[in-house]
């Protein structure tokens, strides 16, 4: 049984290396001592959670709640701990402070069963358990433990990586090798349950990748499309007979359906069930078959009378975010009427339908979903004439849609869980107009603003994300485009992202450092014109290159459905600039 002490130790240290390869060394070194639910255990762990991505993993512990358990474990007053708090700014610092354990008995085992158990206490009186719970478990803390218990508490560990390093560590403590890295960053599209992964290849070795397959409950990564410059290229990248669909510029959405159980996943895994309970009544009145797996975009969506003719209505993807709420559901649902449109078919009864090509999943799924109500399948053609192709993208246009999908329908057009594919081409109007690109980018800085925006930012400094390295490199300031609303919408969001000094996976140069450092965590959809070379900023640097710099940028919107590592990477900067 491994203590939990060793755990909290390697925490400690991990947040003093920068370097990849080290980061990457100490965690396989670590996974190689581990045995049995250890390896699931530990895995959630790093990730500061105790469970996968598409379960809530909240504790459910109220903020200030944790300094009277604090208080109970170490028998002081609430008070004291307050001010303790108002000085370290951590209450993990805190619990370090107060700890005078010395011989460490915690495994890990234990300490994720108990908060395991935390988060499951529910119900009247259950605030008082939860605080029981973690202060029993605090007194038997040592200092380095009780500080990151508290900060997993928050979820707020931070160790500055993402499971790509995680799994980069499982290729080499599980197989042997670090070669089979890739097999095993395509099985984490297909099982996103980082510690049945980790189990899986705890007990199978190299071999673990055949094990994986997609379950009902258990969402997958979703398949995307690339962007294509021209309409041409559309036509030279897959040529003949081709589908084209609808673009609805909404909010992907997968849906499990297992028995009575329908859950609804985001693109980011989150279980976004109870924000649409519209679209699960929908499956549950409407699809009779008993286990289902179907990938579709919600979009806010109405149908109306005019002079007796139907006429639907597309939304924004800004009203559909009203949506994006826990409280006030029902009142929501009647204030912003959505509708699902489904475009694939994942499993069906049993079975796994991603290495079936595009044309039999849209087959079965034309036989075991029909649009009724507010669920529709995506309306689509399929053609290999260039001119109903430009016809039908006209037509979306003119509806008010984003643009279309065209798909491949070659006998290789499996579902690629988890890639940017070439199966699929986006082809959206914007394109078209110019040379004007929008970025999804992480915010990293602000610099304070003057007059008009004093005491709220001036702008953001924006990066993209540098694959290979896993950094966050700088590419833009942006400082227009934002109304009142929005600014006072983003000052609160990166309120709760500030840290003192940059993050390590964050690379700035001198003369570009911001005022206020934030944690990457905050997507921001932004507009440009032109990308440039420049010695200031680093998005792309290195291996002979100078950074890179996009112009005249302007803020769009907040990407709420992104994640940072979900943004623009450097490679397709690099790309888009040379005119790939
Ligand atoms: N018929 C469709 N087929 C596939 N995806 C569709 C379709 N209609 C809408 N979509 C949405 O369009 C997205 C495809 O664009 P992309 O893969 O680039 O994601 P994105 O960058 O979020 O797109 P965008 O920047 O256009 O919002 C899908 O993730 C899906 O949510």
């Amino acid at each position: 049984m491994v203590r939990f002490k060793e755990l909290a130790g390697l925490f400690e240290e991990l947040e003093q290396i920068t370097s990849h390869k080290e980061i990457v060394r100490k965690l396989a070194g670590f996974f190689e001592g581990l045995k049995g639910n250890e390896v699931k255990d530990s895995a959630y762990l790093f990730l500061g959670s105790i469970g996968p991505a598409f379960e809530n993993t909240t504790l459910g512990i109220k903020d200030r709640l944790v300094t009277r358990a604090i208080a109970g474990a170490y028998g002081i007053s609430e008070e004291e701990v307050k001010k303790l708090y108002a000085r370290a700014g951590d209450l993990g610092d805190v619990a370090f402070e107060l700890s005078k354990k010395r011989e460490a008995s915690l495994t890990i085992e234990e300490v994720f069963k108990r908060l395991r158990q935390i988060k499951e206490v529910s119900g009247k009186g259950s605030q008082e358990e939860k605080i029981g719970l973690l202060s029993d478990i605090l007194q038997k803390a040592t200092p380095e433990e009780g500080k990151y218990i508290i900060r997993i508490v928050f979820g707020r560990l931070r160790l500055g990586f993402g499971d790509q390093f995680l799994l980069e560590a499982f290729s080499i403590a599980f197989t042997g090798d670090k070669k089979h890295a890739g097999k095993i960053k395509e099985s984490y599209s297909v099982c996103t349950d980082i510690g049945e992964l980790a189990q899986t290849l705890a007990e199978h070795g190299a071999g673990a990748p055949g094990y994986f397959s997609i379950k009902p409950g258990r969402p997958v990564k979703s398949m995307l499309a690339q962007r294509v410059e021209s309409f041409e290229e559309l036509e030279e990248r897959i040529r003949g007979k081709k589908a084209a669909e609808e673009k609805y510029d909404g909010e992907r959405v997968q849906v499990h359906k297992a028995g009575d159980e329908i859950k609804a996943f985001s693109r980011r895994l989150e279980d976004i069930t109870y924000q649409y309970p519209d679209v699960i009544e929908a499956v549950r009145e409407s699809i009779s078959s008993d286990t289902i797996v179907l990938d579709g975009e919600i979009v806010a969506y109405a149908e109306l009378e005019k002079d007796n003719t139907r006429i639907e209505e597309f939304y924004p993807f800004q009203n559909l975010m009203q949506r994006r709420r826990k409280y006030e559901v029902e009142k929501y649902r009647e204030k912003c009427p959505v509708a699902v449109f489904f475009f694939d078919i994942l499993y069906l009864n049993g079975e796994s339908l991603l290495k079936k090509t595009y044309s039999e999943r849209r087959a079965i799924l034309e036989e075991n979903v029909r649009g009724s109500g507010i669920m529709h399948l995506t309306r689509r053609i399929v053609t290999e004439n260039t001119e109903e192709l430009e016809d039908f993208f006209n037509e979306a246009v003119e509806k008010g849609l984003e643009g279309i999908v065209v798909k491949s329908m070659s006998s290789n057009s499996v579902y690629e869980a988890g890639k940017r594919s070439w199966l699929w081409l986006k082809w959206k109007q914007e394109y078209s107009e110019g040379v004007r690109e929008t970025f999804d980018l992480v915010v990293v800085g602000s610099y304070y603003g003057r007059g008009r925006r004093k005491g709220s930012f001036g702008a953001l400094l924006c990066t993209a994300l540098n694959e290979e390295e896993q950094q966050f490199e700088t590419f833009t300031k942006v400082g227009t485009g934002f109304t009142e609303a929005d600014a006072e919408e983003i000052n609160s969001l990166l309120s709760t992202h500030t840290v003192s000094e940059a993050p390590k996976n964050v690379t700035i140069k001198k003369g570009m450092l911001p005022d206020v450092f934030i944690e990457p965590a905050v997507v921001i959809e932004v507009l440009g014109s032109e990308i440039t070379n420049s010695p200031g900023h680093t998005a792309g640097e290195g291996k002979g290159e100078t950074g890179l710099a996009l112009r005249f940028p302007r803020f769009l919107r907040i990407r709420y459905d992104r994640g940072p590592y979900d943004a623009t990477t450097v490679r397709e900067i690099r790309d888009l600039k040379e005119g790939i």
